[in-house]
């Protein structure tokens, strides 16, 4: 029986069904001639966006100061540190010496008992559940025990603890819970995998993401969000507003499932089965990390629930397809005069299967399958999302939009990017960063621990489960000025990319240690591709009388309600790309080493791989 998720339980905002969303918002509501149009460069004027700021910064902190509140008046209720720890604590403040205190600890059977916080799901239940994992984690500190009922959970929001737990000693953990809610779908693939399993395929993976590969896939970008740039031309012709978050959830797909196993899905133009089947998926995962009870193992309702059989239908349909493709790939292999080496790419069909066969992979067609299915789903909707926030954290911030479309202008000219104007985009880099560390994708880590440990000082137990909230760590007011606000400047230009490492496991995007994403590389260049390709063509606004853009969670961050906004044409100064070029150049190798950064950090990763 698959352990349930009490903490992911929190009933989430109705969420409107995906494909209800994949169409441009055309009530008269969404209507563009309603939206704002602003200035001569078409953005909004900076008033009513500081306006609406501040109307939403009193919201956030009312909202805040009532949780706090509740927190306060024992809806939960915190279990003390017991009389020996606190005289320890005081001795330790009066400089009594360490070794003294440990005597002293020893003697009295005093062993540090890690804070515990009692929830009552009933005092949060309208919110995305890392928001009240927030305030407990500026009450309670960096390590404390969620109690809902028998279940318990760990929550870490320390930097040096989530480095302990997911690169020193990685070893002793699993994926837990994750791997139980995500069976049906990724099986033994490299997210939910662990033990020698987990091993032995990311050994075989990680190779086919090499730097040539991603060069390969930057065209692939280009392509599709060229696709999506004729979708936004059309709306802004017609003077319909478009839903954006669908929309980067399909250009995502598209991209995905030609860069894994060659298959144009082609969602931005049509709604084919496949599309719906993966889809249908998805929310069908999403769905299961939030449900109270496993409903999906109850053995007759398995076999007669209506939206079981739909899931299973679309699993049925999705493994068929994944199977025609790999057949289809193995045929091209056999054909093919194999000179394989360590940066082999097939220029007819780059995708990550195509390496995988070519390698000679020994591996079952269920594991392969299982691989594919796993990079699909974590390299599409974790795109989306930070496309999705992005765009949000842009629409409020009119200068750092400014300051974008200035820089993609002078490096892209009117070109399609190629890897060099990549590496150029550094200010675009930086709005990509800042908005993964406000936006994490997704939010919390979910390990279990399999043997006995010390965290951050206190005993744990095996089977431990434990939440790394990367949105704590990535608020943290311990760690980050003015934490929630939206500053990329906070990320110096010429600086090295910022990672797990230079962060010192403060910001962790793409996690940490061995189990790292591998599609760190692939999805910078992929996000900040679509960015700037966007923004050259397009000014966005939030549109006029759409819906307060609120979050709701599933394995990552959405909206509640989509991202409605209006897509305007720009009116651009002409290009005088000269001089802001030959800075730029000088420059750029800074940008490579960002490139080179990535890879040396997955090296790092891979060489703990090979020693756990
Ligand atoms: C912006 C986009 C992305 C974000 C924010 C992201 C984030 C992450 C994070 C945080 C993890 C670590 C999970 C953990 O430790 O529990 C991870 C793992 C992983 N990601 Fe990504 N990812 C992105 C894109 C991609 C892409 C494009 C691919 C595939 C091409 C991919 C494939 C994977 C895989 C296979 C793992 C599991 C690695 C392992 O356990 O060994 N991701 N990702």
């Amino acid at each position: 029986m698959a352990a349930s998720v009490p903490l992911l339980q929190f009933p989430t905002h109705s969420r409107t069904h995906l494909s209800s969303k994949f169409r441009p918002t055309s009530s008269p509501k969404f209507n563009g001639k309603f939206s704002i149009r602003c200035c001569s460069n078409g953005r909004e004027p900076e008033s009513v966006v500081e306006g609406v700021k501040k109307v939403e910064k009193l919201l956030e902190a009312k909202r805040r100061a009532e949780l706090s509140a509740r927190i306060a008046s024992g809806e939960f209720t915190v279990e003390q540190p017991g009389f020996p720890s606190l005289l320890k604590n005081g001795l330790s403040k009066l400089g009594v010496p360490k070794e003294f205190l440990e005597f002293f600890s020893r003697r009295v059977g005093d062993y540090p008992r890690i804070q515990e916080a009692k929830g009552s799901i009933s005092a949060i239940r309208d919110e995305p559940f890392f928001i009240p994992l927030y305030e407990l984690f500026l009450t309670y500190g960096g390590i404390f025990r969620l109690t809902f009922g028998p279940k318990s959970f760990l929550i870490v929001s320390d930097p040096s603890i989530a480095k302990h737990i997911l690169k020193d000693n990685s070893k002793a953990y699993s994926k837990g819970i994750l791997a139980e809610i995500l069976d049906f779908v990724m099986g033994k693939g490299l997210i939910p995998a662990d033990g020698e399993i987990w091993r032995v395929r990311r050994r075989a993976i990680v190779p086919a993401l090499h730097q040539k590969y991603v060069a390969a896939m930057i065209g692939l970008f280009g392509k599709a969000t060229d696709r999506l740039c004729k979708k936004l031309d059309v709306a802004a012709s017609d003077g319909e507003d478009v839903e954006m978050e669908s929309l980067f959830s399909r250009l995502t797909l598209d991209i995905i499932g030609k860069a894994v196993f060659n298959y144009d899905f082609d969602s931005l133009t049509v709604d084919t089965g496949i599309v719906e089947a993966v889809y249908t998926v998805l929310r069908e995962a999403e769905d299961r990390s939030v449900s109270p009870i496993p409903v999906w193992e109850i053995p007759i309702w398995k076999d007669i629930s209506p939206k079981l059989k739909k899931v299973n239908a679309a699993l049925k349909l999705i493994n068929d397809t994944l199977d025609d493709l790999i057949a289809m790939c193995k045929r091209m292999v056999d054909e093919e005069e194999l000179q394989f080496h360590e940066e082999y790419m097939n220029e007819k069909d780059p995708s990550i299967l195509h390496f995988l066969l070519a390698s000679g992979d020994e591996v079952s067609s269920k594991q392969l399958r299982d691989d594919l299915m796993t990079m699909l789903i974590a390299g599409h909707e974790t795109s989306a999302a930070v496309l999705t926030w992005t765009f949000y954290l842009l629409s409020k911030e009119p200068s750092v939009m400014a300051k974008l479309q200035d820089e993609v202008d002078a490096v892209l000219g009117d070109r399609c990017p190629t890897i060099e104007d990549l590496k150029k985009l550094r200010y675009t880099t930086r709005v990509i960063n800042e908005s993964l560390r406000l936006y994490p994708q997704p939010p919390v880590l979910i390990r279990r621990s399999i043997e006995e440990d010390v965290v951050g000082g206190y005993p744990i137990k095996r089977g431990e489960d434990i939440f790394i909230s990367v949105w704590n760590l990535h608020r943290s007011p311990n760690h980050w000025e003015e934490a929630d606000k939206f500053n990329p400047e906070r990320w110096p230009i010429d600086g090295p990319n910022p990672n797990e490492t230079n962060q010192n496991y403060s910001y962790l995007p793409f996690g940490g240690g061995p189990r790292k994403c591998v599609g760190d590389m692939f999805a910078t260049f992929e996000n900040v591709l679509a960015v700037a390709m966007l923004v050259r063509r397009f000014d966005f606004q939030i549109a006029l009388g759409a819906p307060p853009v609120k979050m709701t969670t599933g394995a990552t961050i959405h909206t509640t309600e989509g991202l409605n906004m209006t897509a305007t044409r720009r009116t651009r100064p002409p290009v005088v790309p000269k001089l802001e070029m030959a800075t730029l150049e000088v420059k750029s190798s800074v940008n490579s080493s960002d490139v080179n950064s990535v890879s040396s950090q997955r090296a790092e990763a891979e060489a703990s791989t090979v020693r756990s």
